[in-house]
């Protein structure tokens, strides 16, 4: 299988293209936005000229990326794993029109771990009363992350408020400063920490008056990502036209 990596000198990226040569792919190169010589792989103009050679691409990049990337991946009708995060709900949709023409997987995050959190995270959400426990998800990463809350958190929320049967943009209470007022029942709260080199803790945190509930996530190496990533690839290049999850992937859907 060749795979491109799109944002292949980023800390994900490096890795990727690590886990995808110990998987056997046939690393293919990669794109950037300013990247070094001697890289020791080929570098690609752009996103369509890798796809063209490529089985499936990988991209862990920026928000920014993701209308532009979303329609030359589907003009070149080639599967697509995407795991950039901060996307905005147009973003999102770019991500989803594309998927009705080539086989997409969009996860926050790869690892197995934070997927069976977010299983959990729904099935709380539909079993604890939302009038009695408030939920409130705490992040932490490293200081160079760009985007908050996490990718991760929302999907978290996201999960929370499904079990719930609300919608997370409806509920959703992020970065309280201020003479806030009281929390909203029914709220579910974000908190979004950044220092040293944190690769990724996230808390769901479900408090009533008398109990506290909390699922806790550490990921001590992002290869948990990256090996995460590699095994959606080389599931997702034999699948229809679809979006799909890393639950899809992990059979977890
Ligand atoms: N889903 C998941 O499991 C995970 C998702 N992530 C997400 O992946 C993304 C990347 O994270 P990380 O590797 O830490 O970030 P880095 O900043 O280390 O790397 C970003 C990479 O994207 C490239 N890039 C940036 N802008 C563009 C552009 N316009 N066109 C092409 N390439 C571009 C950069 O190129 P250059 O070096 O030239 O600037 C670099 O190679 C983030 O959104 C992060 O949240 C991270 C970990 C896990
Ligand atoms: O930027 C990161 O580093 C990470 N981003 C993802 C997110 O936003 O949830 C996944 C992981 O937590 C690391």
């Amino acid at each position: 299988m060749r795979i491109g990596i799109a944002g292949i000198t980023g800390r994900m990226g490096q890795l990727l293209a690590e886990e995808a040569r110990a998987a056997g792919a046939d690393l293919i190169g990669g794109i950037a936005l300013d990247a070094p010589e001697g890289l020791g792989v080929p570098l690609f103009p752009d996103i369509a000229a890798m796809a063209a050679a490529a089985d499936v691409v990988i991209d862990f990049t920026h928000a920014s990326t993701a209308q532009a990337h979303a329609a030359a991946m589907a003009a070149c009708g080639k599967a697509w794993v995407v795991g950039t995060t901060g996307l905005s709900a147009a973003d999102e949709a770019a991500v989803a029109a594309a998927a009705a023409r080539i086989p997409v997987v969009y996860a926050s995050n790869f690892s197995a771990g934070v997927n069976l959190v977010l299983a959990l995270a729904e099935r709380m959400g539909a079993t604890l009363p939302a009038e009695t426990y408030d939920a409130e998800i705490i992040e932490m990463h490293h200081r160079q992350k760009v985007d908050a809350p996490s990718g991760t958190a929302v999907a978290m929320g996201r999960a929370v408020a499904k079990g719930r049967g609300v919608l997370l943009d409806d509920v959703m209470e992020s970065g309280r400063h201020g003479h806030t007022g009281a929390r909203r029942t029914g709220a579910i709260g974000f908190a979004a920490l950044r220092g040293g080199q944190v690769v990724g803790e996230h808390s769901l945190i479900f408090a009533s008056g008398t109990e506290h509930i909390v699922l806790t996530h550490r990921a001590f190496d992002r290869r948990t990502f990256a090996t995460g990533a590699v095994r959606a690839a080389h599931w997702v290049v034999s699948q229809p036209p679809r979006l799909y999850t890393m639950m899809d992937v992990l059979g977890m859907a």
